[in-house]
């Protein structure tokens, strides 16, 4: 990364079944030779969208790396799961050039922004702009996805969101972070209907935020990225009526209705995270020893990451939760020998490395 330049990241929102997940193949395929990370956000479970996790061997693709997140709410999890993520794109010899990031069909855009002002994000990415992708066929009909029962399997599925705000608040919460907005499906509707779908949009959106239509969410790159919106400095105005609240960090925002104040909402400072370089282990098995010690250090939150197994060629990847971790070989993964340690701050940094730093002295 060139000194004092950010890295733009391009936040793709919109309800189940709008088309984002066809719009960025689009623009992977379009790229142009960029390099891009992908980081898609979706519900573990239900996997809509493996296809494109597991189909960047398509030649055309521009993904450098696709990343899934796993925990459906980006708002929730944003320590355990985003930031680490995002370091871990950061610290890559590397660094892609383009972050695009694809929120499930329900997680909002206002926390997932609120995220990109921590302390070790932004001075090094900067929200480039958020793409509003929108159902222009349901629409037209009076829905806000053509599937509104999916809409709220989806949602009912997901313990981490607030199940009492109504899908319409949502559906403005995602129009009043946009910096673009994306009528998608534009075959599907007349000229007329389109046109009136654009008017009533039109009057949600804050001021000069364009709408675009579209087929297949196919658009040139140029107007999809490189429109320097840094969202993260602007939330004030992206109001949003929905909010999650969390038991350990609500106290003092309980009663607060004032949808501008939500931006203190998380005490960022309660938790930092570290990459350490770490040697080879001699086994998976004692990669997981050493790391569910680690884990067991007053404050870790989570561990990942890929290490080298000696002996092995392929590098092992390495997820740890509370008392889980989860080993894997993964062939072609880069970069072995690096793991995220997250936790609350104040963690015993020394103690964790050493743990860690025991292991695969022999096998070097
Ligand atoms: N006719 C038509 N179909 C489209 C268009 N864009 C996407 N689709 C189809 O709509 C369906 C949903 O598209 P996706 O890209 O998976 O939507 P998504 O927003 O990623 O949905 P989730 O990942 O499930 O939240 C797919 O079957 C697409 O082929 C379009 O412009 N016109």
């Amino acid at each position: 990364m060139k000194t004092g330049q950010k890295i733009p990241a391009t936040i793709i929102t919109g309800f189940l079944g709008a088309g984002k997940t066809t719009l960025i193949r689009n623009l992977l395929q379009n790229a142009d030779g960029k390099r891009i990370a992908l980081i898609v956000n979706e519900f573990g479970d239900m996997g809509f969208d493996g296809s494109l996790v597991n189909g960047c061997v398509d030649p055309g693709c521009a993904a450098e790396e696709v990343v899934e997140l796993t925990n459906g709410c980006i708002c929730c999890t944003v320590a355990d799961d985003f930031l680490p993520t995002m370091e871990m794109l950061l610290a890559r010899e590397a660094p892609p050039e383009h972050i695009v990031i694809e929120t499930s069909g329900l997680a909002l855009p206002q926390p997932l922004v609120r995220a990109f002002s921590w302390p070790s994000v932004k001075p090094k990415v900067t929200v480039d702009g958020v793409v509003t992708v929108l159902d222009a066929a349901a629409l037209a009909e009076g829905r806000v996805a053509l599937d509104e029962a999916a809409l709220e399997a989806q949602r009912a599925a997901d313990e981490a969101l607030d199940h009492e705000s109504p899908v319409e608040e949502l559906f403005h919460d995602q129009l009043k972070c946009a910096d673009l907005v994306v009528l998608n499906k534009a075959d599907l509707v007349s000229a007329d209907a389109l046109a009136e779908v654009q008017a009533r949009i039109a009057k949600d959106l804050r001021a000069n935020v364009h709408i675009v239509s579209s087929e297949k969410g196919s658009l040139p790159i140029a107007v999809l990225l490189g429109r320097g919106a840094a969202a993260e400095d602007d939330m004030a105005a992206r109001h949003e009526h929905h909010h999650h609240h969390h038991d350990e960090h609500d106290d003092h925002h309980e009663e607060d209705d004032d949808e501008h104040h939500h931006h203190d909402h998380h005490h960022h400072d309660d938790f930092e995270s570290h990459v350490m370089t770490v040697p080879a282990f001699s086994s998976l098995k004692d990669a997981e020893a050493r790391v569910l010690e680690a884990m067991g250090q007053k404050g870790v939150l989570r561990i990942k990451g890929a290490v080298a197994i000696s002996g092995k060629a392929a590098p092992a990847m390495v997820q740890a939760v509370g008392p889980r971790v989860e080993t894997w070989f993964a062939a072609g993964a880069e970069r072995a020998g690096r793991l995220v340690v997250i936790g609350l701050k104040g963690l015993d940094l020394d103690a964790v490395s050493s743990q860690l730093g025991l292991i695969g002295e022999a096998a070097e």
